[in-house]
C-alpha cells in the first residue's frame, strides 16, 4: 500500500521507517528542507539501532529505497492511509487535515499522530470525518510495540478497523481509546513532566535525582524528565498548552523553567542538550 506521512521530525522519520519496513511505499511531507535532508539518514540510523536492540535484521538501502522525501503535499495522491505527525500545534494540524481529504485518495483513512488534539478537532475541517482518527505512536515509533489508537465521535468501524489492521501489519498492537484532550496516555503523563520540571526548579532535587526517585524506587524503565528529553521539550510544552487550551487546567500551565529552556533552544535529545545531555 502507498502510505503517507506528513512531517518528517522524531516521530515522523521513525513512523515512516515502520512502514517502509513493512514493506509499503511512503511518500513523507516536510516543508523543511533541511529535514529532508536529514531525513534518508536518520532513517538509516534507525534500521541500525533497531537490529542492534535484537529487531530484524533488514537492508537499510532496500527501506531506503521505498521512502520518497518531498515538499509536495500534492504528493500524496493515492495514498491509501496518511499518519500526520507536524508540531503540536492546532492551527497547523487543522490546515494540513483541511487539504489531506482533498489530496489522498477517495478511501484514505486520515490519522494523526497528535499528542493531545481531540480526533473531534481535526475531524471538523475535513469533508470526511468518518475517515478521522488518531495512531499516538510512541517514540521510538521503531522500538515501542503498542500506539494508542483514538477514536473520534464520528470515526467509521471501517476506518478504525483500517487502522487497527494496518497498524498490525506494522506489528504493533492497537489499543483502542475514547477521545479526550490528552486522551489516555497524555492527559497522566504530561502532566507528571511538568511537576517533575517544577520541582527541579523549586530545589527540591535536581533532575538526575528525580528521575533516580522514578527508576530506582519505582522501577519505571524511564524517569519523566529522561522521557520529556527524548520526546523534545518543545513539544512537551506545546502538548501542554494544547491540554491548558481545551481542559482547561492550570495545572497545564508549562513551568517557567520548561519555556525557558525552549527558549534557549535546549530541547532535549535531539539538540543534545536538555534536562541531560545526549550523544548525538
Ligand atoms: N516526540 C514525541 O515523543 C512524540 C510522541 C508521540 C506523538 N508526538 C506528536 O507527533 C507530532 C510530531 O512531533 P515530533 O516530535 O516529530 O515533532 P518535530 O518537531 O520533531 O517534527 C515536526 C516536523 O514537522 C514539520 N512540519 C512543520 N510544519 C509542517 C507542515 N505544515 N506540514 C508538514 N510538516 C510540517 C517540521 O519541519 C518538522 O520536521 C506532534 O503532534 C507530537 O505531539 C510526539
Amino acid at each position: 500500500m502507498k502510505v503517507g506521512v506528513v512531517g518528517a521530525g522524531v516521530m515522523g522519520t521513525g513512523v515512516a521507517q515502520c512502514f517502509a519496513t513493512s514493506g509499503h511505499e511512503v511518500v513523507v511531507v516536510d516543508p523543511d528542507p533541511a529535514a529532508l535532508a536529514s531525513g534518508p539518514s536518520r532513517v538509516r540510523d534507525g534500521v541500525r539501532q533497531r537490529a542492534l536492540l535484537g529487531g530484524a535484521r533488514v537492508d537499510p538501502a532496500e527501506v531506503g529505497a521505498r521512502l520518497r522525501w518531498t515538499a509536495g503535499l500534492a504528493e500524496l495522491a493515492g495514498c491509501g492511509f496518511v499518519v500526520e505527525c507536524a508540531p503540536e500545534r492546532v492551527s497547523v494540524k487543522r490546515e494540513l487535515f483541511a487539504a489531506l481529504g482533498g489530496v489522498c485518495g477517495a478511501e484514505a483513512v486520515l490519522a494523526s499522530c497528535t499528542s493531545a488534539i481531540p480526533v473531534a478537532v481535526l475531524a471538523a475541517v475535513t469533508a470526511v470525518p468518518e475517515r478521522v482518527l488518531a495512531t499516538h505512536f510512541m517514540n521510538p515509533a521503531p522500538l515501542k510495540d503498542a500506539v494508542e489508537v483514538v477514536r473520534g465521535a464520528g470515526t467509521s468501524e471501517v476506518a478504525l478497523a483500517r487502522a487497527v489492521e494496518v497498524l498490525a501489519s506494522l506489528g504493533k498492537k492497537a489499543v483502542v481509546v475514547g477521545d479526550a484532550p490528552g486522551f489516555v496516555t497524555n492527559r497522566v503523563l504530561m502532566l507528571t513532566i511538568n511537576e517533575a520540571v517544577k520541582v527541579v526548579a523549586e530545589g527540591t532535587a535536581g533532575a538526575a535525582t528525580v528521575d533516580e526517585v522514578f527508576e530506582s524506587c519505582f522501577a519505571h524503565p524511564m524517569g519523566p524528565l529522561r522521557t520529556a528529553d527524548l520526546i523534545g521539550l518543545d513539544t512537551v510544552r506545546d502538548t501542554l498548552l494544547v491540554l491548558r487550551d481545551l481542559l482547561p487546567d492550570p495545572a497545564c500551565e508549562p513551568s517557567p523553567l520548561l519555556t525557558e529552556m525552549v527558549e534557549a533552544g535546549r530541547l532535549g535529545r535531539k539538540t543534545g542538550q536538555g534536562f541531560h545531555t545526549w550523544r548525538r
